[in-house]
């Protein structure tokens, strides 16, 4: 059974060993070789440094695309015409499911053709030069995003590669992304993505570590994310990470997201280890959008105002043409421009908002009620506590397509659009917390002049796509 323990230097080599065997680029991915390579860069590339020291929230989007130079191009182009404080580099879809053979063949198309065979960078592919060469090449400090349940290998490269950011984590890249995933062993694979991050940290290189916040990224409601995001903060602390981003999607009701930002904010400083460095990242919306770009833009520009006024340390933009899919590198930096302005426009403001303690004081209420669930199944181990918390339901999240999680939770907006729980499964919630979300929501159906019912959580899921927050019957 798996346990929150810290991998031994034995453990770590023997992991180590067999994961650089996978692909032959994992040959060069030492600790050893990188820590150098790190050492060489300037301050203004060292991620976790730019990202803690930043008195304002600091702008990054996604981006990756197949070959190195027209990554290297994409990144100069979103740092310098989209204003990027921090850059990424999303990886593929065969990379994330480790089929690194199937990403070697996209890209040797894609070098013969124009079209990109991939959705994201092969980084293994690439390799430990191909990642550095690219980090060489550009001014910011670049964090490799992607969804990947076995992260191992696309750790080691991409860590020695010169990448001092890495996003994801075990329960956050396992029960949002996939079906069969054993929760144990997918905590296994992370503690050594944590360790690898903990030992470049002990050897004088900050990795900074970004558990998944979004999960789902619909409807989901901002105790369980949060509560997900502080296991995973203690997992990876436990590894000897020292700097770890908690993350949370926006919702759309700007009193639950600024009461949401502030409450991670708190209960990630209470419950993570003083040595911890907490920063936040609140990602802009991650449900349907709008197709018309005007509109993609109001979703924009909602986000940004909410994080003016909840200031998080980052901010993940989205594209006006979220609803196509991939960004174009001009509609990708005009995300970020967007974003710019609502928050260079609202940030001197004052914007006292009514509800939005006493919103924080729910949503905290409800996160300790979920993590004291975690820490009871596991007699105060978190590991093997998430894994039992899920298996009894106790900790679940809505819309899970992972066996591991029973899903049989569901969301839907209350009468201004904040997320509730319309059927709450087994979590771990007391009776007044469950009464407080059905009253809402029977506020709700009295509006609508309909019962409580899964039409609104089927309404909900495309309302904003759909130009509304909430999904009020036609
Ligand atoms: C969980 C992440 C979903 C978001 O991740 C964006 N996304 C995926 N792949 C790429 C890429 N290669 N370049 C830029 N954005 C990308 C999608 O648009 C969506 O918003």
């Amino acid at each position: 059974m798996v346990r929150d323990e810290q991998l031994s230097s034995d453990g770590l080599a023997t992991i180590d060993e067999a994961v650089r065997a996978e692909w032959p680029t994992g040959e060069a991915a030492t600790v050893d070789d990188a820590i150098a390579f790190h050492e060489g860069l300037p301050p203004s590339k060292e991620f976790a440094t730019v990202l803690e020291s930043a008195t304002e929230p600091l702008l990054q989007p996604r981006a990756g695309v197949a070959r190195l130079d027209e990554q290297i191009e994409l990144l100069t182009y979103l740092e310098e015409t989209g204003e990027a404080d921090l850059l990424p580099t999303t990886i593929d879809s065969y990379t994330r499911d480790n089929e690194y053979g199937k990403a070697r063949t996209g890209l040797e198309k894609t070098r013969e053709s124009d079209a990109d065979a991939l959705n994201g960078f092969p980084a293994v592919n690439h390799g430990v030069d191909g990642c550095r060469t690219l980090v060489e090449s550009v001014d910011g400090p670049i964090e490799v995003r992607h969804g990947t349940p076995d992260a191992r290998l696309l750790a080691a490269v991409t860590l020695a590669g010169g990448f001092q950011s890495f996003e994801g984590g075990p329960i956050s890249y396992n029960i949002p992304y996939t079906k069969r995933g054993d929760l144990a062993t997918t905590i296994e694979h992370w503690q050594y993505v944590d360790r690898l991050a903990g030992v470049y940290t002990e050897r004088g290189v900050r990795i900074n570590r970004e558990p998944f916040g979004p999960l789902t990224g619909t409807l989901v409601p901002p105790s369980i994310a949060i509560a997900i995001m502080i296991v995973e903060g203690l997992l990876a602390a436990t590894q000897g990470v020292r700097s770890l981003t908690l993350g949370y999607g926006q919702v759309g009701n700007v009193v639950q997201d600024v009461a949401a930002l502030r409450a991670l904010r708190a209960l990630g400083e209470e419950y993570l280890p003083n040595e911890v460095c907490v920063t936040t990242v609140f990602h802009e919306w991650m449900g349907g959008f709008p197709p018309d770009e005007a509109r993609a833009n109001g979703v924009i520009g909602l986000g940004a105002l909410t994080a003016a006024i909840a200031r998080p340390d980052k901010v993940i933009t989205k594209s006006p043409q979220e609803f196509q899919g991939v960004p174009t590198k001009e509609a990708n930096a005009a995300g970020l421009r967007t974003t710019r302005q609502l928050l260079d426009m609202a940030m001197e403001q004052r914007l006292d908002i009514d509800g939005v303690e006493s919103e924080q004081d729910l949503i905290e209420r409800e996160t300790r009620s979920l993590l004291e669930a975690v820490f009871e199944h596991g007699e105060g181990d978190v590991a093997r506590g998430a894994v039992r918390a899920f298996e009894t339901g106790a900790l679940d999240v809505p819309f899970a397509p992972s066996e591991s999680a029973k899903g049989a939770c569901l969301p839907a907006r209350d009468d201004d659009g904040r997320v509730r729980l319309f059927d709450f499964g087994d979590l771990a919630f007391d009776d007044e917390i469950k009464e407080i979300h059905a009253a809402r929501l029977e506020r709700r159906a009295e509006t609508e002049d309909r019962s409580t019912s899964f039409h609104m959580v089927a309404d909900d899921v495309d309302a904003i796509s759909n130009g509304r927050l909430i999904g009020r019957p036609s």
